[in-house]
């Protein structure tokens, strides 16, 4: 049987954006609390239940986070222009060689209702 796991984490980040629209606030340094989302896919190897032990996981996402919480977005490499969709494609690049059967990443913002979802 196929399965997805999952595991959420969170990560505070400052950034600006140009935009066409709504371009004054967006220029400005400011910063957003950034949920994101990172599934597994897999079937379950029979001898421990599990497609990978959520622990492994947990340990790649943490060294992911260090290069994202309380950075300045812009300048991170390898990210470009600090949206939602570079993001989410950032952190797949990044967790893809350590995390086999990564399948998706969701990248999204509570507080603005807005998010992206990039899936191999
Ligand atoms: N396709 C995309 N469109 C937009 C993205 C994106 O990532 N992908 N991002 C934005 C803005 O970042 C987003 O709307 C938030 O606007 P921002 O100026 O950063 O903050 P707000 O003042 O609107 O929200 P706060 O309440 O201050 O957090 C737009 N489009
Ligand atoms: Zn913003």
């Amino acid at each position: 049987m196929h399965c997805e796991i999952s595991q959420t984490f969170y990560f505070d980040a400052a950034h600006t954006l140009k935009r066409a629209i709504e371009a004054d606030g967006s220029k400005r340094v400011h910063g957003h609390t950034y949920n994101a989302e990172v599934f597994v896919a897999g079937q379950p190897d029979p001898t421990t239940g599990m497609v990978m032990d959520l622990g492994l996981v947990r340990r790649e996402i943490a060294v992911l986070r260090e290069q994202l919480d309380h950075h300045l977005l812009d300048e991170v490499e390898g990210l470009g222009p600090p949206t939602l969709e570079n993001l989410c494609q950032f952190i797949f690049r990044k967790l893809d060689a350590r995390l086999p059967g990564l399948a998706s990443v969701r990248v999204w913002r509570a507080s603005l209702g807005d998010g992206c979802r990039v899936s191999r």
